[in-house]
This record gives structure tokens, sequence and C-alpha cells, in this order.
């Protein structure tokens, strides 16, 4: 089943966190990557997807960046202030979203996400929703608390999770509420998962990176450049 085409995509951006693991005095979301903001590139991808309706973003209270970027100014763009973890950024974001429309969920911090992505995703998701991932390559080991090696973990059916991750909206707003102070729900699908949903794997490029720490960055900017000049 493909998403509908008369269902409304709205886009849900949390972009209000302050980039702990990236050091450095300003949030993340905002360093410079080819001579935009990480943030704008992610918006623009979103904006211009032709079956996104609407793109919802949440930013810090404090956010004195956001409306120096070029997308701030978007129609289709609504700003909401995020919260103390990334899901309830989420949670606080869906309350722009009408009830019937699906929630496309995805990190401010992939900015090199293409619309090919997007559309393998919206056309491969099922009734129980959909994320983006990425198979497992390595062989996969669990560290005991020495630090040390105490197994090595089956990696057939493991993925990495990814964003963007698609699902009902009312149905993400209601699970990301019913389970708000679980400290294990680091992204939709385990929120959707405590509900019995069991969502739809979409493999996914292996340059849709997250930004996380500042080597990540150099490696963003040459997956962009790379494409530039394709
Ligand atoms: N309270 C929060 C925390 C995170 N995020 C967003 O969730 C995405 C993924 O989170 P992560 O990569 O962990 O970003 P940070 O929380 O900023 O990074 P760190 O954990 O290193 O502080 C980011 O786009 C971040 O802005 C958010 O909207 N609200
Ligand atoms: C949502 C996510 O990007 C999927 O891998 C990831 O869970 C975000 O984790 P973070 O610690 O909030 O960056």
């Amino acid at each position: 089943m493909a998403i509908d085409a008369n269902t409304p995509i709205y886009a849900v951006v949390p972009a209000a966190g302050v980039g702990k693991r990236m050091g450095g005095t300003q949030p993340k979301q905002y360093l410079p990557l080819l001579g935009r903001a990480i943030l704008s590139h992610t918006l623009g991808v979103l904006l211009d997807h032709p079956q996104v309706a609407k793109v919802v973003v949440a930013l810090g209270a404090a956010d004195g960046y956001f409306d120096d970027l070029p997308e701030a100014t978007h129609p289709n763009l609504i700003k909401v202030v995020g919260g103390a973890e990334r899901a309830d950024s989420v949670r606080l974001a869906l309350s722009q979203v009408p009830a019937e429309a699906w929630a496309l969920v995805h990190d401010a911090a992939r900015p090199c996400l293409t619309h090919g992505d997007i559309d393998q995703l919206l056309q491969q998701c099922g009734d129980q929703g959909a994320i983006l991932a990425m198979p497992v390559r390595d062989t996969m080991k669990r560290a005991n608390s020495d630090g040390n090696i105490d197994h090595t973990v089956e990696r057939a059916l493991l993925w990495h999770a990814l964003t963007p991750q698609l699902f009902p909206a009312s149905k993400l707003l209601r699970a990301l509420n019913q389970h708000q102070l679980n400290p294990a729900i680091t992204d939709e699908a385990s929120a959707m998962e405590l509900q019995g949903w069991q969502p739809t794997l979409v493999s996914g490029r292996p340059d849709n990176i997250k930004v996380t720490h500042p080597d990540d960055l150099r490696l963003a900017e040459l997956f962009l450049a790379q494409r530039s000049a394709s």
C-alpha cells in the first residue's frame, strides 16, 4: 500500500536540540554546510517535495538563529517551541498537524536526505507506518560493564533506524502522549512499537547521516558536494 495521493503529508522537524556531542558555541543545526546552515538544507529538501503539504519545525525556546534562515518566511513553514527531549519536540510539533494527516518526522540534523528516499518511504509505507533504515553491515558486539566484549550479536535482522519516520499523525501523537515519560523512546517507531505496531523497514541511502560529532560535518559536506558535482 502506498500512501494515498490525497492524504495530506506534514513534515515534522525536531530542531530544538543543543548539539552537546558536537561541542561548539551554537546549536549544531545552525553550523555552516557548504555555505548554508544544516537546518536550511534539511528544510529545503522537505519544503521542495511535491507531496509535503507543510513543514512544522520545533525550535529551542531561546533559538536566536532560525529567523535568519531564508526558509523562515516560507508560506508552508510552521514554527513551534520544542521540548526537553526529542520526543517532546515531536509531540509538541504534532499539535500543528491535522488529525487526518500523516506525519513524516525527520531530524534537522540529517541534511543529506533526498527526494528519492522520501518517495521510497511513501511508496513502500504500509498501514503500520514505515521508517527509512539501513541494514547493519558490520559484526556487532555487546559490551560488558568493563567495556570488553560480552558477546557477538546476531546481525542478520539488525537495522540502523534513520529518519524520516512516517505514521498517521493522530496515532503517533497518542503514542507519544502515552509514553512521554519513557526514556527509551528515542524515535517515533519505538513509541508505535509499544502500541503493538510493526512499521515497515524501508532501505535508505547510507549517506543520510545524522550530523552528531564534528567529523560527521565533513562527511555531510563530501556527500552533498559529490551530488552537486555529478
Ligand atoms: N530536546 C530536543 C533534542 C533534540 N532535538 C532534535 O532531534 C534531532 C536528533 O537529535 P540529536 O542528534 O541528538 O541532536 P541533539 O540533541 O542536538 O544532540 P546532542 O544529543 O549531542 O545534544 C536533532 O535535529 C535535534 O535538534 C529536538 O528537537 N529537541
Ligand atoms: C531518530 C534517530 O535519528 C533514529 O536513529 C535517533 O534515534 C535520534 O537519536 P538522538 O540521540 O536523539 O540523536
